[in-house]
C-alpha cells in the first residue's frame, strides 16, 4: 500500500524542514518530497501543524508476561508505548519463568511474534534466574536473538560474577546491561535517604547503593572492554564517575528516567506506592546532575523504565507497595513539555535522547528519515494539550504520579514499518517553531 505524508515539519541535525511529504511504500520511506501526484496513494495523511519524527525508541521497559499478566502483557504493554510514539522497545527479563535458556528465551520471543504491535526486542538475563551466581549461556541465547544481557529489577551482587559476564559478553560483542543496586547498603530503604524519608518516618537509601555499584562495574568495564550500559541513573555520584571513566575512554553509556529528570524527593507530596520506584526520586541537586549529565553528553539516551502493576498492589504506601510506575504513553510528552517548550533542551536533543540514540547504542535498525529506512514514524500534535488520564491508559495499570498532569503533544498517529498502530484524537495545533 502507498502511504502519503503530507505537509509534514520534520527536525534532521537541528535543522527543521516545513511542508515535506514522505510517502511510504513497500514499509519503508520510498521518497521526501515536495510534489506528489496525490491522486495515486491509497492513504493521505495532513500532517499540517504537526511534528513527524521518527519512531520513539525505549531501551527499558516490563511487559511482564509470561508470568505477570495481571500486571501488563506485550499486547497492552506495546500498545501503551505506540501511543506514546514508541516504535522500537526492549523488554526487560524479569519474568517468570526468567528466559535464561534458549527454550524459555524462545517462548517469549514467541509470545512477541504473535501479539507485539510494535517492535519488541527482548533482553536476556546475565545469570540463571537473575541470581548471582551462574552465568547464562550467551553464545546460545545470541544466537536466539539475545540483543544484550541484563539482570534487571536486582543488581549483580558478586564482583566475580559480572568480571566473568563481562568478558563473555566482550567476546560475543554484545553490551552488558546493568541495574546497579548493592543489597548489603539497602538497610530495607522505601525511598531516597534524607529530610524527606525523615519526614515520612520511612527507611532511606543511600545513592551510594547505586553509585558504589557503578564505580565497580567501570572497573571490570575497563578490564573486559565490554561495553557497559548503565540503566536508570538517578544519582549526581552515578553522573561523575560515569563522566570520569568515559574520559578515561571506558566503553559506557546510560539512560536516565522521565521521572528522576522531573522530580526530586522533595516533591512526594505523600507516603503513597505511586511514588515509589527504583531508583527512588532522589534530590534536587541530583536532579539538576542528571539534567547536566544529559545536555553534556555524559548521558545517552532517555528511557522509561515503564513499571506496571496492579491497582491493589500500588494503592499502598511506601513500606507496603512494590517499585516501579508506568511511563509509555506520555514520556515524549512530558519531556517537551517540562523542557522543550521551556528551552532547556531543544527538540533535534530529545528526539536523538529518545530515538537516535537508544537506537545506536544497541546497534538496532531504525528510520534516520532516510529513503530506504524501515517506515518507523510518530506524528504529534505538538501544541495539543490534554491532562493525564490514567482510565484512557492501554496499559493494564496506572501507577504513576503523573496522573492529571497538564501535558502538550498528543500522539495523533504511530506507523510501524509503514502500518498504523496508533490513531489519535485529531485536534489541529499550530505550527509554532518547534525548536
Ligand atoms: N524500576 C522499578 O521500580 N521496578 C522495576 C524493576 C527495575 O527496573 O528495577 C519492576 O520490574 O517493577
Ligand atoms: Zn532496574
Amino acid at each position: 500500500m502507498d502511504l502519503l505524508i503530507k505537509n509534514a515539519c520534520m527536525i534532521i541535525h537541528d535543522n527543521q524542514l516545513n511542508a515535506v511529504a514522505i510517502w511510504i511504500k513497500d514499509e519503508r520511506i520510498h521518497a521526501i518530497g515536495k510534489n506528489f501526484d496525490e491522486g495515486s496513494f491509497e492513504q493521505i495523511i495532513d500532517a499540517k501543524n504537526q511534528l513527524v519524527t521518527q519512531g520513539l525508541v525505549d531501551v527499558h521497559v516490563h511487559l511482564r508476561e509470561p508470568g505477570f499478566t495481571y500486571k501488563e502483557t506485550i499486547k497492552t504493554g506495546s500498545l501503551a508505548a505506540s501511543r506514546g510514539g514508541f516504535t522500537t522497545i526492549c523488554a526487560m527479563p524479569n519474568l517468570e519463568p526468567v528466559p535464561d535458556t534458549i527454550e524459555k528465551y524462545n517462548q517469549v520471543q514467541e509470545l512477541i511474534s504473535q501479539s507485539a504491535v510494535n517492535h519488541v526486542l527482548q533482553y536476556a538475563p546475565i545469570t540463571k534466574n537473575l541470581r548471582s551466581e551462574d552465568l547464562v549461556d550467551q553464545a546460545a541465547l545470541k544466537n536466539a536473538g539475545a540483543f544484550a544481557f541484563t539482570n534487571d529489577g536486582v543488581g549483580v551482587q558478586k564482583a566475580g560474577t559480572m568480571y566473568l559476564a563481562m568478558k563473555e559478553a566482550a567476546k560475543n560483542q554484545r553490551a552488558i546491561v546493568a541495574h546497579t543496586e548493592d543489597e548489603s547498603l539497602l538497610f530495607n530503604g522505601v525511598m531516597h535517604k534524607g529530610e524527606k524519608a525523615d519526614e515520612l518516618g520511612l527507611a532511606g537509601i543511600m545513592s551510594a547503593a547505586e553509585s558504589s555499584q557503578i564505580a565497580r562495574d567501570l572497573l571490570l568495564a575497563e578490564e573486559t572492554g565490554v561495553h557497559y550500559h548503565v540503566c536508570h541513573v538517578s544519582s549526581k555520584e552515578s553522573v561523575r564517575v560515569i563522566r570520569e571513566a568515559k574520559k578515561a575512554g571506558i566503553q559506557v553509556s546510560c539512560e536516565v528516567c522521565p521521572h528522576h529528570l522531573l522530580f526530586a524527593d522533595e516533591d512526594i507530596p505523600k507516603n503513597h506506592g505511586y511514588w515509589k520506584m527504583n531508583p527512588p526520586l532522589r534530590a534536587r541537586e541530583d536532579q539538576n546532575a542528571l539534567i547536566e549529565g544529559l545536555l553534556d553528553g555524559t548521558i545517552d539516551c532517555i528511557a522509561t523504565d515503564h513499571a506496571p502493576h496492579s491497582f491493589a498492589e500500588k494503592n499502598q504506601d511506601f513500606n507496603h507497595s512494590p517499585f516501579g510506575i508506568v511511563g509509555s504513553e506520555y514520556a515524549f510528552q512530558l519531556i517537551y513539555t517540562a523542557f522543550v517548550k521551556k528551552g532547556i533542551f531543544t527538540l533535534a536533543q530529545v528526539i536523538d535522547w529518545m530515538a537516535i540514540k537508544p537506537a545506536a547504542l544497541f546497534g538496532l535498525t531504525v528510520n534516520r528519515l532516510n529513503v530506504g529506512d524501515p517506515a518507523d514514524l510518530a506524528i504529534f500534535d505538538i501544541e495539543h494539550s490534554y491532562t493525564v488520564d490514567e482510565k484512557k491508559f492501554l496499559s493494564k495499570a496506572e501507577n504513576t504520579p503523573f496522573i492529571g498532569r497538564e501535558l502538550f503533544g498528543d500522539t495523533l498517529y504511530t506507523l510501524v514499518n509503514g502500518k498504523i498502530v496508533w490513531q489519535g484524537g485529531n485536534q489541529n495545533g499550530s505550527l509554532a517553531n518547534f525548536r
